[in-house]
Formats: C-alpha cells, sequence, structure tokens
C-alpha cells in the first residue's frame, strides 16, 4: 500500500484575487480544506466570502491565482455533481410542493439519490405536500438542501444559509446538516454568526477585507481573538515602550489612565509595577464578541 499518497484537498484556493472595478473583494486568499472537514466562513459584510464561494462554485473567475475542487476545475466539480450549493434566496417556485419541488430537480440528474431519502436526510418529509409559497424560510433553507443533496455531492457550499431564521429553525436547519456531515461530507458554510461557527464548524477561517486573518478549530480562534485589557493610573505614560512588550495591541491614554490591549496581562502589570509608578490597577476579559470584532475589522 502506498501510505505516502497525497490526499487531494476538498478546495485549495491559492492566491486567489477577485476585483470589480476598483474593489477588490478577494485579495490573495489562501485556503487548503481536507476532505470531511466542515468548516465555517466567518466575516463581517463585504469581507468577500459570496465573492469567495462563486469562484468555488464557478459561477466567476478569479482575476489572478487558482481555485481547484477535488483537484478540478471548479466547473467540471459541479458538473460531476462534485459539488452543491445552498444559496440564501430564489431558485423556488412558490406553487409547487416540497415533494413536486424535489421530483423536478432529481428529473434533472442522470442518476440522483432517491427523492424519499433526500427528503428525509433534510428533515422535511412530514411536509413534503406543503406548496413551497406557505414553508416558512428555515423550511425552504431545508428544502434548498434536499435539492442540493441529489447529486449526492463530496463537498456541500453554503452561503449565509440561515439569515432571517429564528433561533429554533436554525438549530433544525444545522442539525440536519451536522448529521449528514457526520457520514463524511465536506460542508463550507458562510456566515455573520459567530455563535453558529462555533457550535457546527470543525474549523472556522475569519476573513477580513478578502484575506484570511485568522484560521483554526473554535478554541484556538477563540485564543486568539480573547485578550485582556489593563488599565492603570499613570501620567504621561511611555506609550512607545508600552506598545513594544510582548503581545500588546494597542495602547491608549486618557487623562492620568492608561489602558493597554494585550493578550498577556501578566508580563505587562509585572512591567507597569516594576519598571513605572503607575497604581490603581484594574485587569478586565474582553468579551469574545468584541474581539471577535476587532480581529475582523481590525480596530
Ligand atoms: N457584483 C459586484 N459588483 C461590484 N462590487 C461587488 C460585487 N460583488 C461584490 N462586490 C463588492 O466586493 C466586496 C466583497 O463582497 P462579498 O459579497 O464577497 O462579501 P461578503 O463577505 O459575502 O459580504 P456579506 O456578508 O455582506 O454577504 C464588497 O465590497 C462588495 O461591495
Amino acid at each position: 500500500m502506498d501510505t505516502t499518497a497525497v490526499i487531494t484537498p476538498a478546495v485549495e484556493l491559492s492566491g486567489l484575487v477577485k476585483t470589480f472595478g476598483t474593489v477588490t473583494a478577494v485579495n490573495g486568499l489562501d485556503l487548503s480544506v481536507a476532505p470531511g472537514e466542515v468548516v465555517a466562513f466567518l466575516g463581517p459584510n463585504g469581507a468577500g466570502k459570496t465573492s469567495t464561494i462563486d469562484m468555488m462554485l464557478g459561477l466567476s473567475r478569479p482575476a489572478s491565482g487558482a481555485v481547484r475542487v477535488f483537484g478540478l476545475d471548479p466547473v467540471d466539480a459541479v458538473a460531476q455533481g462534485r459539488i452543491a450549493a445552498v444559496m440564501q434566496t430564489g431558485g423556488l417556485l412558490k406553487d409547487l410542493t416540497v415533494l413536486e419541488t424535489v421530483q423536478l430537480s432529481a428529473s434533472l440528474y442522470r442518476d440522483p439519490r432517491p427523492v424519499g431519502e433526500v427528503l428525509e436526510r433534510a428533515g422535511i418529509s412530514g411536509i413534503s405536500g406543503r406548496r413551497v409559497g406557505k414553508c416558512s424560510g428555515g423550511e425552504q433553507q431545508r428544502l434548498r438542501f434536499a435539492l442540493a443533496l441529489l447529486p449526492e455531492p463530496d463537498l456541500l457550499v453554503l452561503d449565509e444559509p440561515t439569515t432571517g431564521m429564528d433561533v429554533e429553525a436554525r438549530r433544525a436547519f444545522w442539525n440536519a446538516i451536522r448529521q449528514d456531515a457526520a457520514r463524511g461530507r465536506t460542508v463550507l458554510f458562510a456566515t455573520h454568526y459567530l455563535d453558529e461557527a462555533d457550535t457546527y464548524a470543525d474549523r472556522i477561517v475569519m476573513i477580513r477585507k478578502g484575506t484570511v486573518v485568522a484560521d483554526g478549530t473554535a478554541s484556538e480562534v477563540r485564543g486568539m481573538a480573547a485578550g485582556r485589557q489593563v488599565r492603570a493610573v499613570l501620567p504621561g505614560a511611555d506609550q512607545v515602550a508600552l506598545a513594544a512588550l510582548p503581545g500588546v495591541t494597542s495602547v491608549a491614554q486618557r487623562g492620568d489612565s492608561v489602558t493597554i490591549e494585550c493578550s498577556d496581562s501578566d508580563s505587562v502589570l509585572r512591567h507597569l509595577i516594576t519598571r513605572t509608578p503607575a497604581h490603581d490597577f484594574e485587569v478586565t476579559s474582553r468579551n469574545l464578541e468584541d474581539a471577535f470584532i476587532a480581529l475582523t475589522t481590525g480596530e
């Protein structure tokens, strides 16, 4: 057996760039996703998530850089049913029932999964007779998920699939996706929701201004994003010296007080106590949500 065989990544993006006129939507993005991973693309509005996903699906072409899906050009990967997508809106006919919608889509494939099976896996067998126009937003998304399962893709891509759903609908939707992913399918989804990425992804890739700013498991990213704030009374603090301390991300002086954002509050305190006349110390943990915003907006 050849134990040195290299596994072809599910997704390989290298030096990806996408521009729209003067706007650079994706700016030299590199990413490799292994088969079987559940990856969240997390980033604020305009970070470049949709532009990247469109290139992965072969819906648009990069200005430069390369996209491979299971080693293939995305257009070929889509044609072979290796990749399928659940988009946020569009693509459903209101007057058809859920069952008719899936049957119609299935008729377009040469060798689709059985209709009953995909309804079951998307958790919508119980509403198969309901008209699409009467389905809630969450049910319509599970219907789109069922449609995406018809070719039995190896990679499922979802672009902000739960926007506008309430908490219960989001949970039902993700449980269906997660149960399906347990069978080994690779899943990549874009989201604004930190909690959604945290709960449902094995790996979080944070995007800001078209590039990756953090990449790791939820707990690794939490570690990267988490930080402390040290405050002390120190008139005329030497801001340059403080900013040069290990792990310090910002220093601000307001009146007699200095506020230092850092990853290692112990070493900042040690410095302040031994090298400066600072007093009245206050150490607080930055809230994770604030830290996420700091990481994705650079504030
Ligand atoms: N067709 C287009 N024409 C012009 N500019 C575009 C186009 N599509 C995207 N952009 C711009 O590219 C940037 C990245 O947009 P993109 O939709 O990829 O971000 P996103 O992370 O998916 O954002 P959101 O979370 O709001 O969907 C934004 O500045 C956006 O305005």
